[in-house]
């Protein structure tokens, strides 16, 4: 680093300095650090560094550490093509680039700057172009809520600027050379881990998790990745394929719980023609399909005992047969496999083979259950707020103080899954109620449908009925809902409360409800409570 020329013109202290470099190796240090240093010797009210994902600037922009703006923004993906200002700073040749505070392009931070009282507009506003060996990396973006506050700071920043780019250097420069030395499988350009855009959360929990991922991701081993529904099973599963070496191999993904038990073994394993009425050719099955690659057998509780004894040695040595074939095929093939049941104690009922069990949970995995983790909660909701405000055409889409405090007590049975469906949900009917102010929309715990007992005047009961009270019945939608959103909404909630009576078990819960497992499966999936 260029200390002599940088350290006088930012301002800083060569204690400051150090700090800086001490923390180097930890990038959940080192930004939010570098950030509380800027604010103080720069007069801004906010500011923010974002990485680009991935390989270009053209795709989305992550937040790596904020200061001034709300828990939220953290979570938030911002995506060029929606956001002109960004798409400005990244293009800027020449350095930092000022808006003016009468700047028609919006700012992606207008309503997120909390105040005392209520959430201001960014009046005054800079974004720097970070790049690191001559490629777009990222940018700085610095908010004041007064004009003209940056006047006669251009140079100071500047040198912020260039300071936040050679940390950034420095940063990638050591991650390659670690990364090369142990796995070789992250590229230079590549964002480590916790930065990726499709994962948000870095509570303790979910950085454990994360950790966890990458040690065993390199492995051929089985993993089980255990958890309450919605939790993001699959996001993992996908985490753990494309941090492998096989990740330039195909991900199948396979839900057990959608296979009518009529034909698991033909989907899982193939047949050959003529094995049954109806297989009219040879077909290959999902394990000759993921050669090479990962099987992803989600809902792995809910697959029938027959499947489960063919599958022992698929498991044990590669080998599988086609139905109707007495072939042996060897597949290469790594199996993750996913379930929101308690696979133990399915064993002890004698729904589960235990040598199955025992197979698939070489390597369990935890994904925590959001009530666990903290503000990751708030970062999660910024990440579905941005992409409903990019949905709805809106200049921004927030939460009320109110809404943050309600969503930090829930419980969320229904995990990320329901957050993002309370999102999508809470903005569509608060656009229909009101319109925007300033093109920002709040969304208050009433939108969510997260209102506490007593609280307002719409629905008495959360959306979803609470896990730790599984005995509640699912109460009627009290809201002026149209019928078919109204049978909707009361169907999630029987569901969902089905759900969380008998464990997760899919199968158990559609006995209760008087319907076929793989109907269910298909309503619930229609009504958005899975992929
Ligand atoms: N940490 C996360 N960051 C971003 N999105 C997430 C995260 N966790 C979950 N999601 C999103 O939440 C939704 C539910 O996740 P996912 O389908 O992976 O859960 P699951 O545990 O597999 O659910 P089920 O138990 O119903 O199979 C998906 O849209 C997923 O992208």
């Amino acid at each position: 680093m260029d200390n002599e020329a940088v350290i006088p013109t930012t301002g800083l202290s060569l204690d400051e300095a150090g700090a800086l470099l001490r923390v180097l190796d930890d990038q959940a240090r080192l930004w939010p650090l570098l950030l509380d240093l800027m604010a103080r010797h720069l007069p801004c009210d906010a500011c923010a560094l974002l990485r680009h994902d991935g390989r270009s600037a053209d795709g989305l922009l992550v937040p790596l550490a904020t200061r001034g703006l709300s828990p939220d923004t953290l979570g938030r993906r911002f995506a060029l093509d929606d956001h002109p200002r960004l798409r400005a700073i990244a293009g800027a040749a020449g350095g930092p680039l000022r808006f003016p505070p009468g700047c028609e392009l919006p700012d992606p931070y207008d309503g997120l700057i909390p105040d005392l009282k209520q959430r201001l507009h960014v009046h005054d506003c800079v974004g720097a172009p970070l790049g690191v060996d001559g490629r777009p990396w990222g940018m700085l973006t610095l908010d004041a809520l007064n004009e003209g506050r940056f006047d006669g700071w251009e140079e100071a920043i500047a040198a912020w600027a260039r300071l936040a780019a050679d940390l950034a250097t420095a940063v990638e420069r050591r991650a390659a050379l670690t990364d090369d030395g142990n796995r070789g499988i992250r590229g230079i350009d590549e964002p480590p881990a916790h930065l990726e855009s499709g994962t948000v959360g870095s509570s303790p929990a979910m950085a454990a998790l994360l950790t966890e991922i990458d040690t065993v991701a390199a492995s051929d081993l089985v993993v089980l990745v255990l958890g309450e529904t919605g939790v993001g099973k699959e996001l993992v599963a996908r985490r753990l394929h494309t941090r492998s070496s096989r990740k330039a191999g195909p991900l199948v993904h396979v839900n057990c719980a959608a296979l009518p038990d009529a034909l698991v073994e033909s989907e899982l394993f193939g047949h050959v023609r003529g094995a049954f009425s109806g297989a009219v050719s040879d077909r290959r099955g999902k394990f000759e399909l993921a050669d090479g690659g990962t099987l992803f057998l989600d809902e792995v509780g809910e697959l029938p005992l027959a499947a489960q004894a063919k599958m022992l040695r698929a498991l044990q040595n590669g080998e599988i047969q086609r139905v109707g074939s007495d072939r042996h095929i060897t597949v290469d093939v790594r199996v993750i496999a996913a379930t929101n049941r308690d696979l133990a104690a399915e064993v002890r009922e004698g729904r589960f083979r235990a040598d199955v069990y025992h197979r698939l949970s070489v390597y369990p995995l935890r994904v925590p259950p959001l009530r666990d983790r903290g503000t990751d909660i708030l970062r999660l909701a910024g990440l579905f707020l941005e992409r409903n405000r990019a949905r709805l055409g809106l200049r921004n889409l927030r939460l009320s103080a109110a809404a943050e405090r309600r969503m930090l007590s829930y419980p969320w049975p229904g995990n990320v899954r329901e957050l993002e469906h309370a999102i999508g949900r809470g903005a569509i009917r608060a656009r229909a109620a009101r319109p925007p102010d300033g093109g920002v929309l709040t969304l208050t715990p009433a939108d969510l449908g997260l209102e506490e007992a007593g609280e307002g005047t719409a629905a008495p009961t959360p959306a979803m009925p609470q896990a730790c009270r599984p005995e509640t019945p699912a109460a009627l939608p009290g809201e002026d809902l149209p019928l078919r959103d109204a049978v909707e909404e009361l169907q999630r909630r029987m569901i969902q409360d089905q759900l969380n009576r008998h464990g997760g078990n899919w199968a158990k819960a559609a006995g209760t409800l008087g319907l076929d497992r793989s109907n269910l499966f298909r309503l619930a999936k229609r009504l958005g409570l899975r992929e």
